[in-house]
């Protein structure tokens, strides 16, 4: 499974998130999604970097954007994008993801529900990843409270296009949600508080990839 933990604005250390990641040792591939600026420092630490987003744009007069060359030269090897708290217009997903490609950098496309999980297939990312926005950050794990959800957005990936991978996140903090996700179908999963927010991220990082 793809662990993918999101540090969205929290404030938490990212370089000590990072190294607790290098130190837990897994069977799962376990990436970090720090603040841009945190890109080049979290890389270094040698775990997997993510960004959060990157903008639709090349190079050029975009001031205040994030470009996704300058991200690949910051050490990131993926980036989120239209997570639910960074929502874009669907030619800018599309303009994202070319931006992404062109500089080689994966490409997970989060949505909300099975049908947006199809159109945002359609794109061609390298995943995507369903996660209700009424359940993030309330602990409630999505392979619970709507396992349903999980298991039609795998199926409506796999309609589109079988080679896109398929993650879903919100509520996710143990091993025990981890491995729902895997029996509902999923490739990976998406979280953010039981990390960013944990007084102890090791013992959290542990507790989860277990
Ligand atoms: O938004 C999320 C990951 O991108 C999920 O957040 P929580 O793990 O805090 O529910």
């Amino acid at each position: 499974m793809f662990v993918l933990v999101n540090l969205k604005a929290y404030p938490c250390d990212p370089v000590a998130v990072a190294q607790a990641a290098d130190r837990v040792t897994t069977e799962h591939d376990v990436a970090i999604a720090p603040q841009t600026a945190h890109i080049g420092a979290v890389a270094e630490t040698g775990v997997e970097t993510w960004a959060q987003h990157v903008s639709p744009v090349g190079h050029g007069s975009h001031t205040g954007s994030t470009l996704a060359e300058a991200t690949a030269d910051a050490g990131a090897a993926g980036t989120l994008l239209n997570h639910s708290e960074k929502r874009l217009k669907l030619a800018d997903i599309d303009a994202s993801l070319d931006a992404a490609e062109r500089t080689g950098l994966s490409t997970v496309v989060c949505a909300n529900n099975p049908d947006q999980i199809a159109a945002v297939a359609a794109l061609g990312p390298d995943a995507v990843a369903v996660e209700p926005p009424e359940l993030i950050g309330t602990g409630t794990p999505v392979s619970q409270a709507d396992p349903d959800i999980v298991r039609d957005a795998v199926a409506a990936a796999n309609e589109v296009d079988p080679e896109v991978d398929v993650y879903c996140g919100a509520g996710i903090s143990t091993g025990d949600d981890v491995a729902a996700a895997a029996e509902l179908g999923a490739d990976g999963v998406l979280l953010a508080s039981g990390v960013a927010k944990a007084d102890d991220p090791q013992a959290a990082l542990e507790s989860l990839v277990e």
